[in-house]
């Protein structure tokens, strides 16, 4: 559970952790990481007797399947490689690894083969790696749909073929692996966008290289380890104010719910006192279903909040316009969330407050939101959501929770993380309210501003995959839902913080 954060590389850092370790490499890097998809194959094909196939593409990553296959063969293992290339283009590594396979008595296909009639034991896709440089077309398309509709295991080498390592996107067409054994460390294109969609189980295994030594990891996948310090058990000789105040506006005719789902889950991450300013005069007085909720009018909670999320149904009438211009220049941290967002990419003026502010500001924006506030579109932000993210920071001086597909977390000094927790069933109304709800909460509990973000996004999805596990959803979760199970998922965290690590037992 505090596993330490895995470091995040793009492709230029990979090529420079390559080219600081290949000098010291014996084996050689490609020897290394032949071997290991070779032990991967073994592994999931325990109980699956039969030919391995390997499809092997143009550069090292075909390489890496060469080495592979002839590792099984030494083992005794029946494998079939077909070879999507030239051999007089394959670079020098690769162009070995093909002839040490041809050496050791193996062959290969220029064709995908037909199947035995049992089937493949293993589909393992040595086709296109991190070189990938431009979408795929025939004949690499029409491999990659024939290796799609094989049914049993297949293995990606590295990252699926047609992934685009940086950015996640599919480029043309991309294999679907139920599993994929990528080296030397993560790439942001497995854990985004459409990376989960087609690396299944992700596996890193560093070729004995240590890439932190080489290079500072440029980003990390988000773990609780990271916020560790600050789940600690509440001391028993507090009060209600030892909690903070958070302050949510929104909520207005039509969105009273937003603004309210926004609070409960406010209080139900421990904030000591919430204060809902609603935006529609007629919303009612008080949340029958959680009384606890003080429901001001928005001037009121402007003064009485410690820390204030502006957003959740907010709309973008005047009214709305105008209680920014009041919060934003407020000295206390403002997470500031759909409508709010919608209104600083509408207005210059606005968006020169917000981006001036002095005291701490986070936007966790959709991708249509970043969009608008990137002056672009949504497709844009997601062609590049590390760079989306990376640019919203920098524009507003501000941490960015870009939501979505591994939602990625920018903070203004180029430092980013992406979150893998959560399911699709997530994609439903009022779940970003939540999300607002539980980082208002943390803040409004001291801690501080990054930890808060990071720890509310992780959380946010921990609970809906602990949903899943219990039945409730994918399909059909509710907001509602997922704030009893945050609230579950955090107190058991702080229980298991508590508990020292088995080293130090
Ligand atoms: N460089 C190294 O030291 C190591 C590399 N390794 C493997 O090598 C891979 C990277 O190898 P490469 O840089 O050779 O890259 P790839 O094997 O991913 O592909 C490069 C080849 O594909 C061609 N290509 C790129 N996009 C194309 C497209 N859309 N359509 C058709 N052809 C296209 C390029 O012209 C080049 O010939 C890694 O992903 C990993 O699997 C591993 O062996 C570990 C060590
Ligand atoms: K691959």
């Amino acid at each position: 559970m505090f596993s330490p954060p895995e470091p995040i590389y793009t492709v230029s850092g990979i090529r420079a952790i390559e080219e600081r370790a290949k000098p010291q490499a014996d084996p050689t890097l490609m020897e290394r990481a032949g071997r290991v998809a070779a032990e991967e194959a073994v592994r999931l094909t325990m109980d699956r007797p039969g030919t391995v196939l390997i499809a092997c593409g143009p550069g090292n990553n075909g390489g890496d399947g060469f080495v592979m296959a002839r590792r099984l063969l030494q083992a005794r293992r029946p494998v079939v490689v077909a070879f999507a290339g030239k051999t007089e283009r394959l670079p020098a590594d690769a162009r070995a690894a093909l002839e040490a396979w041809h050496e050791a008595g193996g062959e290969t296909l220029s064709e995908l083969p037909d199947p035995p009639a049992e089937g493949w034991a293993l589909v393992v896709d040595a086709l296109f790696g991190i070189g990938l440089q431009r979408p795929l077309e025939a004949p690499y398309t029409n491999w990659i749909d024939t290796l799609n509709a094989l049914p049993g295991p297949r293995l990606a080498i590295d990252i699926p073929s047609g992934l685009d390592a940086n950015t996640g996107r599919s480029l043309g067409r991309a294999f679907r692996a139920t599993h994929t054994l990528s080296f030397i460390a993560l790439k942001p294109g497995l854990l985004t966008l459409d990376g989960p969609d087609h690396a299944g189980a992700v596996t890193v295994r560093t070729l004995d290289v240590d890439p932190e030594a080489l290079l500072p990891a440029e980003g990390q996948r988000l773990r609780p380890s990271m916020f560790r310090e600050h789940l600690v058990p509440r001391p028993f000789n507090t009060h209600k104010g030892s909690f903070g105040d958070a302050g949510i506006i929104g909520g207005a005719n039509g969105m009273n719910g937003a603004a309210l789902l926004a609070g409960r889950a406010a209080l139900k991450l421990g904030a000591g006192r919430i204060f809902v300013g609603m935006m529609d005069r007629d919303a009612p007085a008080v949340d029958l279903m959680q009384p606890e909720l003080m429901l001001r009018a928005p001037a009121v909670v402007l003064d009485a909040a410690g820390v204030l999320a502006l957003g959740p149904g907010l709309g973008l009438a005047d009214e709305a316009r105008r209680m920014m211009e009041r919060a934003l220049p407020l000295d206390i941290p403002l997470i500031l969330d759909a409508d709010a967002l919608n209104l600083i990419a509408e207005d210059h003026r606005l968006e020169q407050i917000c981006a001036g502010r002095r005291a701490a500001t986070i936007l966790t924006p959709h991708p249509a939101e970043a969009g608008r506030l990137l002056g672009s579109d949504a497709a844009s932000v997601q062609a590049d959501r590390l760079g989306a993210a990376a640019g919203l920071a920098r524009r507003f001086n501000a941490l960015i929770a870009l939501k979505g597909c591994g939602t990625v977390v920018a903070a203004p000094d180029e430092r980013w993380w992406i979150n893998c927790t959560g399911h699709p069933g997530m994609a439903t109304a009022g779940m970003g309210d939540v999300l607002t709800g539980l980082v208002t909460a943390l803040i409004a509990q001291h801690w501080p501003l990054e930890s808060a973000l990071i720890a509310a996004v992780h959380l946010h999805g921990a609970a809906a995959d602990r949903l899943a596990r219990e039945g409730v959803g994918p399909i059909g979760l509710t907001s509602g839902e997922v704030i009893d199970a945050a609230r579950a998922v955090f107190n058991a965290w702080i229980v298991q913080a508590a508990t020292p690590l088995p080293e130090s037992a």
